[in-house]
């Protein structure tokens, strides 16, 4: 047999391999946070659109939840405004909150439709506030003195923790073939935009879908343990410890507790994944070997 064919033999035997996937897959919801380096370099954003519109025509429904925390802070700076961070939670004051939902719900979600859409994929850019799919209060963050054990509420501005998440306009947008592509602001009772960090607004919509998967792709290679190797399968038994002896921590902490919770809800499988690599989202659905952390339920 020439060359030739024989490549072309290894292609089609390729593509056979993912097809226990594909079924497995088919009809299936997957929510992806799309955020950190995969949405600044130009070659990983094409990659990351290429994925999502494979995932749709084999018939995968992916919901994009985009981040946009250094975006948000440049323009804050031109502002003449710096932010303040506690635990992950941007201190979000009056003057802020438009420049958020400028930012979050204009440019970058404009142009991550525009990316999809340039592979053909019929993304549709909504905030949470569109269907009312986001409806939140204002986040309370208890802070515990270690010396006294005390609890002092501290208020950190136009945050919002989410309430309820209704699903019925992702159901529309999907039945009517688009991908949906939502950006982290939720609406409070009063009408008042909040600004809610993208990783729990995507466990939070996996959840209230019940999705198959939840990936949140980040810069690193995923969770890493004490040794500082990657662990590529980790169970909720294993991932306590880990937070416990204080080895996942800072902005690894509230990523893991994010797939906890949607996995206690119901969702199939989470991932947190390393989208520095090309393909990253497509390596961790289709290889037995993944990029990245996978957090089940044992
Ligand atoms: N056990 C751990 N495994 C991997 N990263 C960890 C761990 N514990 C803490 N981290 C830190 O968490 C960071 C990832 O969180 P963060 O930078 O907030 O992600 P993102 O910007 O993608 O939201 C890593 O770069 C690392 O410094
Ligand atoms: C309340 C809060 O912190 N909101 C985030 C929303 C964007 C976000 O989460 O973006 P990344 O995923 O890129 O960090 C913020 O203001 O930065």
């Amino acid at each position: 047999m020439d060359r030739n064919m024989e490549a072309l033999i290894n292609k089609a035997e390729m593509l056979i391999e993912a097809l226990p996937y594909i079924k497995s897959f088919y009809r299936k919801t997957f929510v992806i946070k799309y955020g950190g380096n995969a949405m600044v370099s130009e070659e990983l954003k094409d990659t990351f659109a290429l994925d999502v519109v494979m995932m749709k025509y084999i018939g995968i429904n992916p919901v994009i939840v985009h981040g946009g925390g250094p975006q948000i802070g440049k323009t804050l700076e031109m502002f003449g405004i710096e932010s303040q961070f506690i635990d992950g939670h941007r201190i979000t004051s009056k003057e802020m909150i438009d420049v958020v939902e400028m930012v979050l719900g204009g440019k970058v979600n404009q142009d991550i439709v525009t990316l999809i859409n340039s592979h053909d994929g019929n993304a549709v850019g909504i905030t949470g506030k569109d269907g009312n799919l986001i409806q939140a209060k204002r986040y309370k963050h208890v802070k515990k003195s270690p010396e006294t054990n005390q609890s002092e509420i501290i208020d950190l501005g136009l945050v919002g923790e989410i309430t309820q998440v209704n699903v019925r306009i992702l159901q529309e947008i999907d039945e009517a073939g688009f991908i949906p592509v939502i950006a982290p602001i939720g609406q409070g009772d009063k009408g008042e935009t909040l600004n809610i960090n993208a990783d729990i607004v995507a466990s939070k919509v996996a959840s209230a879908l019940k999705a198959e998967k939840l990936l949140l792709m980040t810069d690193t290679e995923g969770v890493k343990g004490k040794n500082g190797k990657l662990i590529p399968n980790l169970t909720r038994r294993k991932a306590q410890e880990l937070i416990k002896s204080k080895v996942i921590k800072d902005g690894m902490l509230p990523k893991v507790n994010c797939c906890l919770d949607a996995l206690k809800a119901g969702v199939g499988k989470t991932h947190i994944i390393d989208g520095r690599v090309r393909h990253s989202l497509l390596l961790e659905i289709f290889t037995k070997e993944g990029v990245g952390t996978q957090i089940v339920d044992k």
